[in-house]
């Protein structure tokens, strides 16, 4: 016996734009991405945020000038013509669809043409289907992008809090958005409340990467508070600086001891836990040397 045709309504867990509306079907996603330091959270935050936009949770109206504009500007990108492709998609002034703008999108990221891929992410948070945000802390590669630590870019909003979202992309520009991608998220305070209000109520789908732990394993700002409101966790690994084995931790090479450093793998690396061990002997024997050091010198 043939199975019945799947319709749209039947798709576990996927709205279409025009059901996300705040009154409508209000359910949104957490999605959580955490990991030490290199261990590629930014990387994955940039895939799935590409993902998203073209599974569909957003659907453009499709009529005879969108197919075709799609189907030119696909051809372009597929051909190695991505800056034909973005051209053509300004010249004609109308709006792909989703899965194209994230096609381009990745163009843009793979082939590091971070002009275009400015534009189109511009467009992209105007038609709604994404905003990706990170903590105004975070000033290592400029406020304006998330930078991978292997270069991988994407403009961002910088903000201090999450609650401020909304005042800067303006209300109707937040209602439009499907996805909300978060970087950098162990620095916002407000991460607990902003996640549940957009996911549960709002209808977003939210995708927050961060680090669940600081340099001495403490849980980090309100990474691990969200675990309970999530869909999915993924707990990614870097490689151990000084085995090469997978790396669990982030061990500080500085003496700082406030939690919040900002830095890179001048400041920190990712170690196993031999390793995290070990480091924390020798940081400590040489803390250690250095205070008896500065009291003979007083
Ligand atoms: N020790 C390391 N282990 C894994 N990746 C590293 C390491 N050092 C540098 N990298 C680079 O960092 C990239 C991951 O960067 P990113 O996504 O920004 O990580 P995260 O956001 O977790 O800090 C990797 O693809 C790799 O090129
Ligand atoms: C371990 C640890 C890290 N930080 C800072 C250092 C960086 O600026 C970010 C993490 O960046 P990444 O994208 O995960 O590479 O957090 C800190 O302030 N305190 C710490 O203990």
């Amino acid at each position: 016996m043939p199975l019945p045709k799947p319709t749209i309504s039947s798709v576990p867990n996927r709205k279409l734009h025009s059901e996300t509306s705040q009154s409508s079907s209000p359910c949104g996603e957490v999605h959580v991405i955490v990991g030490p330091m290199f261990a590629g959270k930014t990387t994955t935050l940039l895939r799935r945020i590409q993902a998203e936009s073209t599974n569909g949770s957003f659907q453009a109206k499709l009529c005879k000038n969108y197919i075709q504009l799609d189907k030119a500007i696909k051809d372009l990108c597929f051909t190695g013509r991505l800056s034909e492709a973005v051209g053509l998609l300004w010249r004609t002034r109308l709006k792909a669809d989703a899965g194209t703008y994230a096609l381009l999108l990745q163009e843009c990221i793979f082939r590091k043409d971070y002009k275009s891929g400015r534009r189109i992410h511009a467009q992209m948070v105007v038609i709604g289907t994404v905003a990706v945000i990170k903590s105004n802390k975070d000033t290592r590669y400029g406020l304006d992008s998330i930078v991978t630590h292997d270069g991988m870019k994407l403009p961002c909003w910088a903000l201090a809090d999450l609650s401020s979202l909304r005042q800067n992309i303006g209300a109707d520009a937040y209602d439009k958005l499907d996805v909300i991608g978060i970087d950098e998220a162990q620095f916002f305070e407000d991460l607990y409340d902003f996640c549940c209000e957009a996911a549960d109520h709002h209808g977003k789908t939210v995708i927050v990467a961060g680090l669940d732990g600081d340099y001495l394993r403490r849980r980090f700002g309100s990474v691990l508070d969200i675990i309970p409101i999530a869909d999915s966790v993924m707990k990614l690994t870097a490689r151990c600086e000084l085995c090469g084995k997978r790396a669990f931790f982030t061990l500080r090479k500085t003496d700082e001891t406030q939690t919040e450093v900002i830095g890179g793998a001048d400041v920190y690396m990712p170690v196993c836990r031999q390793h995290y061990v070990n480091g924390q002997v020798v940081i400590e024997a040489a803390r250690s040397v250095l205070e008896s050091q500065k009291l003979q010198c007083a």
